[in-house]
């Protein structure tokens, strides 16, 4: 299937999801059991918006532990990481995702501990599809540590066409299963 037609229909899906509280609840308390959570003093996470799964409880439970937490800011079609705590504030850019200001802390990504990847569509061996700026895939050919990404399982499909500079994630946390892409 092209990538469109799946962004379309897990659109619809995200959109009529039920029990989307306790699937997100579910998501995050096998999230918090992995040796790559546990092991990470620093993370890359999105403030997730429109359908995307929840991170609000994620950031929550990084700050708790005392785990450093950087978020994504597009600047010039390409993405940097900011520092994020409770005090910081926010912008909302065009799409309507929040974002750091300018004067937040850059952190770049190749020093963080573990990066959660947000997408639309994944298949059991990692690859993904976000919303198709390809922000991620660039980013990711810089970062050597752990990348995982938080889905619904109705996230998970069968087939999609993979290009060149696609690059997949090491494991999705669905509310159904940890999987291991490889
Ligand atoms: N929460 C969150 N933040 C994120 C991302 C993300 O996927 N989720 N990104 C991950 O890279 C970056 C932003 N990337 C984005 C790229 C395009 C659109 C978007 O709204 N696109 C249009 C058109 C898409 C199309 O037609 O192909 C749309 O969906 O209406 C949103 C985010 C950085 N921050
Ligand atoms: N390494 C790269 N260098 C230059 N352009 C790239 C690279 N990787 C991806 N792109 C460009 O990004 C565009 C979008 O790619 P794709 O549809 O895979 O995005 P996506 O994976 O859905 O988005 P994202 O990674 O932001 O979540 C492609 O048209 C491609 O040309």
């Amino acid at each position: 299937m092209n990538k469109k037609a799946v962004r379309r229909g897990i659109g619809v899906q995200l959109n009529q999801l039920e029990n989307r509280q306790e699937r997100e609840r579910r998501i995050a308390e096998r999230l918090f059991l992995l040796p790559e959570w546990m092991n990470a003093t620093s993370i890359a996470v999105t403030l997730s918006f429109r359908n995307e799964c929840s991170t609000d409880r994620i950031i929550q439970q990084a700050w708790a532990d005392g785990k450093r937490v950087v978020i994504p800011k597009v600047i010039n079609q390409e993405m940097r990481f900011f520092e994020h705590s409770s005090s910081s504030r926010l912008i909302e850019n065009s799409m309507g995702i929040r974002e750091p200001e300018l004067s937040a802390f850059e952190i770049p990504l190749p020093s963080i501990d573990l990066c959660i990847v947000p997408g639309r569509a994944y298949m059991r061996n990692g690859y993904r599809l976000g919303w198709g700026g390809g922000f991620y895939d660039r980013a990711l050919i810089d970062f050597s540590g752990p990348t995982l990404s938080i889905a619904f399982a109705v996230q998970v499909v069968e087939r999609f066409e993979v290009e060149s500079f696609d690059r997949p994630v090491d494991t999705i946390v669905t509310e159904d299963e940890v999987i291991q892409c490889h």
